[in-house]
């Protein structure tokens, strides 16, 4: 799975795999303005912490092409533009580390000539470095898991939310390249689906076992000894090994540690913030009630009721049994995570 995430240059334009299309069809959005990109990573266009911090990479180079028709004033114009980007979902710390880590590349006075060659590369190193840090990742974390194992998995964390081959569906994709037979159970992971919609449309391609299962199916499957071993992605953890991921990891969580099983988290070092001690810190998306008010587009709740559609929640270090990362398998706690990721900022 991929080009899901590809960048026109000569277009200057960011073309991404609709995934509010999958699994049904296979769509190309383009996004030839901030303004599309803003909307595709509102919308869901492309989701998921290091795919939307790829796609903020490329989208940098868009941003300055839209600067440049301000004139004299195109450095102002662009960090507005910039600024604009990072505030597309509030979450995922990738998009700001990405956007951030291009804006570091922007020397002050540059001919913007230059600094679109330099941002078209960075872009590509950044795309390119978050898959082989998926690999990485995979080769560590397929030593967690046994052969034979059913893993259980929480919304999307494969190709379709990275750069390439995932973090969650990393550690399960090197797994069985390795030999290992794993099946999974890909939770639906109400309200945007990216479980029943992504996760077993990535698997599925791959020849991999998965059987989608309801939310709240998750304890009878673990009491009744479906499930070894549960590996989700991660949107952002604090310095303390606290992690957001899409909303309902918490509760999958605390009935892993309920029922004995091992819970991992997988995550690039761009996921970390080192800036908040702890997961009370992280900021949580509040997305628009129709994803709850409507199912496949017709309205399951009456008009007029109140509903909450908090995107994440936190899940407590101490649920948490190893975070695999690009560096090897880290313990949720401070002292290990500064050690794996060079110290606090
Ligand atoms: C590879 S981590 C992906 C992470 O992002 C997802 O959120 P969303 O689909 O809203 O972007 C979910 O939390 C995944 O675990």
């Amino acid at each position: 799975m991929d080009g899901h995430i590809r960048f026109d240059t000569k277009d200057c334009a960011l073309l991404l795999l609709d995934q509010r299309r999958l699994p049904l069809a296979e769509e190309t959005f383009a996004c030839r303005t901030v303004d599309d990109v803003v909307y595709a990573l509102r919308t869901m266009v492309v989701r998921g912490a290091p795919a939307i911090g790829v796609s903020a990479a490329y989208a940098c180079r868009i941003a300055l092409k839209e600067a440049l028709a301000a004139g004299s004033d195109w450095a102002e114009a662009l960090h507005s533009l910039l600024d604009r980007l990072v505030r597309a979902r509030p979450t995922a710390v990738n998009l700001a580390w990405a956007v951030n880590r291009m804006r570091a590349a922007w020397k002050p006075g540059c001919d913007p000539r230059d600094l679109a060659r330099t941002w078209e590369a960075l872009a590509l190193e950044i795309h390119a470095e978050d898959v082989a840090m998926n690999r990485a990742m995979g080769r560590f974390g397929a030593e967690l898991l046994d052969d034979g194992d059913t893993v259980m998995t929480h919304c999307n964390a494969g190709a379709l939310a990275t750069g390439g081959h995932g973090t969650a569906l990393g550690v399960i994709r090197s797994a069985v390249e390795a030999g290992k037979k794993i099946s999974v159970i890909a939770n639906e992971t109400r309200p945007f689906l990216q479980g029943a919609r992504l996760t077993a449309y990535e698997l599925h391609r791959d020849g991999i076992p998965v059987t989608v299962a309801c939310d709240n199916a998750c304890s009878q499957l673990m009491k009744t000894g479906r499930v070894q071993k549960v590996v989700v992605g991660a949107d952002r953890i604090a310095a303390n090994g606290d992690t957001a991921n899409k909303i309902g990891t918490s509760g999958v969580a605390l009935l892993a540690r309920h029922y004995g099983i091992p819970f991992y988290v997988a995550a690039p070092g761009s996921t970390f913030d080192l800036s908040i001690p702890d997961g009370s810190h992280i900021p949580i998306e509040e997305r628009t009630p129709e994803e709850v008010t409507h199912a496949g587009g017709t309205r399951v709740v009456p008009e007029g009721v109140a509903v909450v559609n908090e995107a994440f929640d936190v899940t407590e270090s101490g649920l948490i049994t190893g975070i695999v990362t690009e560096k090897g398998v880290i313990r949720p706690d401070r002292e290990s995570i500064l050690r794996a990721m060079g110290g606090a900022p």
